[in-house]
């Protein structure tokens, strides 16, 4: 008998996750399936409680956002559980970009699931912790943070993080970053935004990474650097289609590793979750020093 548990956060999606929940409980009562749930209390439960069963499930499935999957990967990675998802976050980004639009019905979510088909998909290890989609660096975790910051903005979807872009691009300045990957190292002067990943949607629906594929064992890089403000939000649009890769000031690169260093404390997100490294001691020279490295085939991915 396949051991399952659903890991639901009440709070993805505005509730989204709840009452979808609650469609897939019927369905599942219907089919007379055995199933455990887990309904989270606050962030950081998921993973606490999966550390807790590590090796116990068969399948674990994040009913929420990209939120409870990222939760969910840290709390089940190399335990041999399958990870399953029921989209029912506020953008749900990287159910985006696995193309699942049209299995947001938590009812075919569950059937889905229930025939037990998957796939080994790749995972990146950051700061002794792994993601499954992109992590961002610079502008676009500012604009994640500002949204994470607002319940207005993130009620808004993928409007919420255009209006960031809007409020946090006056006041943003660029830096430099010197970016190594496989050992070849690229400097940017004026560095605005560097996202590393495996999957490629970010901030409800933004194309960022368009060429990446979690299955090919590579991280994709996409740098913005070297451009001014009114051109960036001349820019900006493209990213909804993946057409900003044209761009000449868009520089993007494959590898499977990457470091990123800069003078500056960047703000860093993870799957849209802020993981800005706090610095309390005397400031370094470079005060950001992050390495990516790819997991290839990582984990079974429920498809
Ligand atoms: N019971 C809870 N109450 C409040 N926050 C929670 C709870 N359980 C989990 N969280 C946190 O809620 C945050 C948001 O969750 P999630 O990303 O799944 O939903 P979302 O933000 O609506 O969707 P998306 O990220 O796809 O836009 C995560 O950081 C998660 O750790």
């Amino acid at each position: 008998m396949t051991r399952r548990l659903f890991v639901i956060n009440p709070n993805a999606g505005k509730g989204r996750a709840l009452r979808y929940w609650k469609l897939a409980e019927a369905e599942l009562h219907k089919r007379q399936i055995v199933y455990d749930c887990f309904m989270t209390n606050a962030p950081g439960d998921a993973v606490g409680h999966l550390k807790n069963l590590a090796g116990f499930y068969d399948q674990v499935i994040a009913v929420g956002g990209d939120g409870t999957i990222h939760e969910v990967v840290n709390g089940i990675v190399q335990t041999g559980a399958k990870l399953g998802i029921i989209p029912a976050g506020t953008g749900n980004d990287f159910a985006q970009y696995l193309n699942l639009n049209g299995h947001f019905d938590p009812v075919r979510s569950v059937e889905r699931i229930l025939q037990n088909q998957s796939v080994p998909v790749d995972l990146v290890c950051m700061q002794e912790k792994v993601f499954i989609n992109v992590a961002g660096m610079g502008f676009d975790a500012a604009v994640a943070a500002d949204v994470n910051r607002s319940t207005f903005l993130k009620k808004m979807g993928s409007l919420g993080y255009v209006a960031s872009v809007m409020r946090q691009l006056p006041g943003y300045r660029p830096g430099a970053a010197m970016i190594e990957i496989d050992g070849s190292k690229h400097h940017f002067e004026d560095a605005w935004l560097i996202a590393v990943g495996n999957g490629g949607v970010y901030g409800g629906g933004m194309k960022i990474l368009p060429q990446a594929d979690c299955r090919d064992g590579l991280l994709e890089v996409c740098v913005v650097s070297g451009i001014s403000k009114l051109e960036l939000l001349r820019v900006f649009p493209k990213v909804f289609s993946g057409s900003h890769v044209r761009h000449p000031a868009v520089k993007m690169f494959r590898g499977s590793e990457v470091r990123v260093i800069s003078k500056a404390n960047l703000r860093i997100h993870a799957d849209g979750e802020i993981v800005t490294r706090v610095r309390d001691t005397e400031p370094e020279e470079f005060q950001t020093d992050e390495k990516f490295k790819i997991l290839p085939k990582a984990i079974d991915l429920l498809v």
